[in-house]
């Protein structure tokens, strides 16, 4: 039988990439005279994305984006995101235990992230955590990105797992709604950078620990979906 496979969002479910995106946004944003913004303005702004966040930072400050400047920006981003790579960014407590555990109980490991391919393939290497994935996908890889479903069955599929016998770990509704959208078990993680309570999305689970993440959890969590 297939080995489970257990999925994981990148950005605020396994690694705290919040003042890296806020101080690379802000640095973007102060080209257009923008205000700064603020821990609490980025769970409304990221999720799908540098090219997303930047629009989004622009219709929170009311100002106009013209559109020939939304690529010039997108570089001005990228540019300083991998300039100060891996910058403050650190793995959430108990994340490399929780991989180790699952790992023991003959469980696979992968990525779906919506961060572009440029940015999330050298911060997973530089954090340590590349050889860990039987594949890692991100927002650019396929036509489509979370919550579309092909992005995470695409990610199942490049991982050699079952979408019924995966799981995603996700922080945000962009993950739950994803992973209803292909009927793939899910756990929101709490500690991320959602806009509502995750439990509020209706995950299969919630969790607000990686010390809470076990294979039993794991198989009971998938048991329920297909049950
Ligand atoms: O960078 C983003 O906007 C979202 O990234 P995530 O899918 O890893 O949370
Ligand atoms: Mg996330």
């Amino acid at each position: 039988m297939t080995a489970p496979l257990v999925v994981f969002d990148l950005d605020g479910t396994m690694i705290d990439t919040a003042p890296d995106l806020i101080e690379s946004l802000n640095h973007t944003i102060a080209a257009a005279d923008l205000e700064p913004v603020t821990f609490d303005d980025l769970t409304h702004l990221v999720g799908q994305g540098a090219r997303v966040m930047i629009r989004r930072a622009f219709a929170l400050r009311g100002a106009p984006l013209d559109e020939a400047l939304v690529e010039p920006l997108l570089e001005r981003f990228l540019a300083h995101y991998k300039a100060h790579m891996p910058g403050h960014s650190r793995l959430y407590e108990g994340l490399t235990d929780a991989f180790d555990r699952l790992e023991a109980a003959g469980m696979q490991l992968a990525v779906c992230t919506n961060k572009l391919e440029q940015l999330a393939l050298p911060l997973l290497d530089k954090m340590g955590l590349t050889d860990r994935f039987v594949a890692i996908t991100g927002g650019d890889t396929f036509s489509v990105r979370k919550p579309d479903a092909r992005h995470l069955l695409g990610t199942i599929e490049r991982a050699g797992g079952d979408p019924k016998r995966a799981i995603l770990i996700g922080d945000s509704i962009n993950d739950i709604l994803a992973a209803k959208n292909a009927e793939v078990a899910s756990i929101g993680v709490t500690f991320g950078y959602s806009d509502v309570p995750v439990a509020s999305l209706e995950p299969g689970h919630v969790i607000s620990h990686f010390n809470q993440l076990t294979p039993d959890l794991v198989t009971a969590v998938i048991a329920r979906i297909n049950a």
